[in-house]
Parts: C-alpha cells; structure tokens; sequence
C-alpha cells in the first residue's frame, strides 16, 4: 500500500514560502511549508489566486515582500534583495497551453534546453508519457492531450527540482481527461520529484494530490495531508459541498469472475465489492467515496442490496451549516476516516452519537486512482 507519510515528508526539495503581493486590486498573502514529496494540490475557486502563487514560485513575479526557499536555496528574498532569474530555479513549469516551439518536431521540443545528452532518461521519460510514436510530428499535428503530455515530458527532461502543472487537464474532453491524469498519475510513482498542481476540481483533486493548499480570495484557508481536510466539517463548502467525499486507501483482495466482481480489503481487513477491476491482487489503490452515497443502520442489513457494509465508530458529528435537516459524521473504519451525511431526523431516531459503533451502508465506491 502507498506509504503516504513517506510520500508527504518534509525532504531536502521542501518549498517554504512567505510572501505578500499585489496585483491590481488582489492581493496574495500565503505562509507556508510545502512537501518535497509528492503531489501538492494548489485549490481552490476561479479567482482564489491558484496560478498567482505558482507564478511566484516560478519566478514569473516577484513577491513586494517575503521570502521563498526551496530545501536550501533562497529563491526570492526581498529584504536581502535575492531573486533567482527563472531558468536558474531548476523547476520544470507546465502552462494550461502547451507552448511548444512549432517549427520542432516533438524531438526537437523535447530535446530543446538539455543540457546532458542522457538516452536512457529520455527514453524513460519518452515510454512514462506514451510519446514515442509522437517524437516525429510537429505540434500543430498533435491533439490537446498529446501536445500536453510533450509539455511535460520537456520539463522533466530539464531534471527539475519540482515540477509545476498549471490546470493540465483544462479544456480536454472526459475521456482525454482521464487518458492524460492516468500518465501524470504514473509519472508520480515511477518519478520521484515533487509536484505542485493547480486544480478547482474536486474529483481531480482526490485523484492525484497527497497535500493540499485550499485558497480562497488570495489566502491560505487551509493546508495539510488531502485526506485530513477532506475529514474536516468546516472546509465542506470548499471542498465539493454535497459532492464531498472521502478518500479510502486499499487493495485488492480477490477476483469472482463468475460475477465480474473484485474484493478489496481496507486496512483493517474488511472487505468491499465493486465491478470487476482489471488489477492483480495485493495491488494498492485509492477509493473515493461520496458522503452522499454512505448510510448508516445501526446493525448489519443481511437482506439489503447493499452488498458493502462496514462495521464502524462514529467519531464526531456536527449540525450541516447549511442545510438544517442534514447532519455530517465522521466515522473510524479501523486506522481510516469515512463521512457519512444523514438527516437530522434519522440521526435522532436511531440515537446516533460519538463512540456508537454502526453499520456504514456503501451505495457507490469510486477509483481516484489506480497506480
Ligand atoms: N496581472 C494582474 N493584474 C491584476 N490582477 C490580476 C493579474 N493577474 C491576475 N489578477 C487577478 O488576481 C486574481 C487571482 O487570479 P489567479 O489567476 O491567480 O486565480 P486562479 O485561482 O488561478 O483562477 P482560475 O482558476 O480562474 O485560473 C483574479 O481576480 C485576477 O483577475
């Protein structure tokens, strides 16, 4: 199973950012130590400053004040007048539009700025993208996700320090979509270079990101491992409100192919049944669950449809701010934390409370993400 506190472990690519900047009426205040592993989430609403923060971090602009450091460099420091030019901060910066040079074919756009001739990382490089049948066309021959998956693959090449994606699925039709989260998805296994990512959409969210930054209005409502906050009642208007759903890490268990049916186990061994997943068993993945989809019964159900139901603990609840018949729950599933949302009806009607121990009825189990 992922280690997820090695993935998300301050290392020697640790980005430590203070800084105050305006722009026109909008102003970007953000105090912050960022992972030097894995995927970081920049989220937030159309506005929030997402793309400010990462222009910062790439150098486009230059904070009025503060300080960056990535591990030990100083980027930007304004009292001590330090501001690292671009292309010296050693970070590979991915735009929402591809930017290729259109007059290289792939090979040449991917080939542009190496410095070391290294064949085998750029074969490496070349295989993670699925470019390789690519690397003699132009870019005006390649379609959005192509062009894009070239994008990134130049800056990989570059041997950043950190990778910066600005929106990369922006504008791509669903299926592409998918197509291109799944190579930044196994880029993230196979790569070990830290990520920050600018996302406003939840579902992409729980996909990819192991920590987030939620912004709001130029400023850091909160920030963390994905999986806490998205435990948190206060942050469910940021994070999806009605959609909200939780993150659940497991493996598979078994297949029935008489039924085309695969079990995976969580942590604690309890076992879930979704359609037929095309993985081998031990395989680890990420499972998104919809508030929504969880309802509590305060025993099993054996003549329910419900084919998945999780013995669990509540752990805390609150009132829904807004929405006065609804209640939000945090239940323990063994070391894991799922939410459920019921009516404030029910919750009394079946006396639930802290510490209750209840049956989590599973109408729909999602894949964030399949490694
Ligand atoms: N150069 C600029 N001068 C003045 N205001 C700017 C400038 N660039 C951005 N802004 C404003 O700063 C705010 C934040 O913009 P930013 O692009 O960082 O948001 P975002 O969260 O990335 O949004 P989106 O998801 O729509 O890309 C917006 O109100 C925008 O209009």
């Amino acid at each position: 199973m992922t280690d997820r506190s090695n993935r998300t472990k301050l290392a020697g690519n640790d980005l430590h950012i203070q800084v105050h900047h305006q722009q026109g009426t909008f102003s970007v205040e953000a105090d912050l130590a960022l992972p030097g592993r894995g995927v970081t989430a920049l989220f937030g609403a159309s506005g929030s400053g997402k793309t400010s923060l990462l222009r910062l971090i790439a150098g486009l602009d230059t904070p009025r004040q503060g300080r960056i450091r990535l591990g030990d460099e100083i980027l930007v420091d304004s009292r001590r007048n330090i501001n690292v030019a671009v292309h010296r901060r050693q970070l590979g910066i991915v735009f929402q539009e591809p930017r290729l040079f259109p007059h290289y074919r792939v090979r040449g756009n991917l080939a542009y700025g190496i410095s070391k001739k290294d064949g085998a990382h750029f074969e490496k490089i070349v295989q993670l993208l699925g470019i390789d049948h690519l690397l003699d066309r132009f870019p005006a021959t390649l379609s959005g996700g192509e062009a894009r998956r070239v994008a990134i693959g130049r800056a990989l090449l570059s041997e950043p320090r950190m990778l910066l994606l600005d929106e990369p699925l922006t504008g791509l039709d669903g299926p592409r979509k998918q197509e291109l989260l799944d190579f930044i998805l196994h880029l993230t296994h196979e790569i070990d270079i830290p990520i920050i990512y600018v996302s406003h959409d939840p579902k992409e969210l729980a996909a990819i990101a192991d920590n987030l930054v939620l912004l709001e209005k130029g400023r850091v409502v909160a920030t963390g491992q994905l999986d806490d906050l998205l435990m948190r009642f206060d942050l469910t208007p940021y994070l999806g409100g009605f959609n909200a759903a939780s993150i659940l890490e497991a493996q598979v268990h078994d297949h029935d192919p008489d039924y085309h049916l695969t079990r995976l186990a969580l942590a604690d061994g309890q076992l879930l049944t979704v359609p037929e997943v095309d993985m081998p068993v031990d395989e680890p993945l990420r499972l998104r669950i919809p508030v929504r989809d969880v309802a509590l019964a305060l025993e099993p159900q054996p003549l329910s449809s419900y084919r998945n139901q999780l013995k669990a603990v509540i752990e805390d609840t609150a009132p829904q701010p807004d929405n006065p018949a609804a209640m939000e729950l945090r239940l323990r599933i063994g070391e894991q934390t799922l939410r459920a949302r019921v009516t404030r009806k029910s919750y009394d009607e079946l006396g639930l409370a802290p510490d209750r121990t209840v049956t989590a009825l599973v109408k729909a189990v999602a894949f964030a993400r399949r490694p």
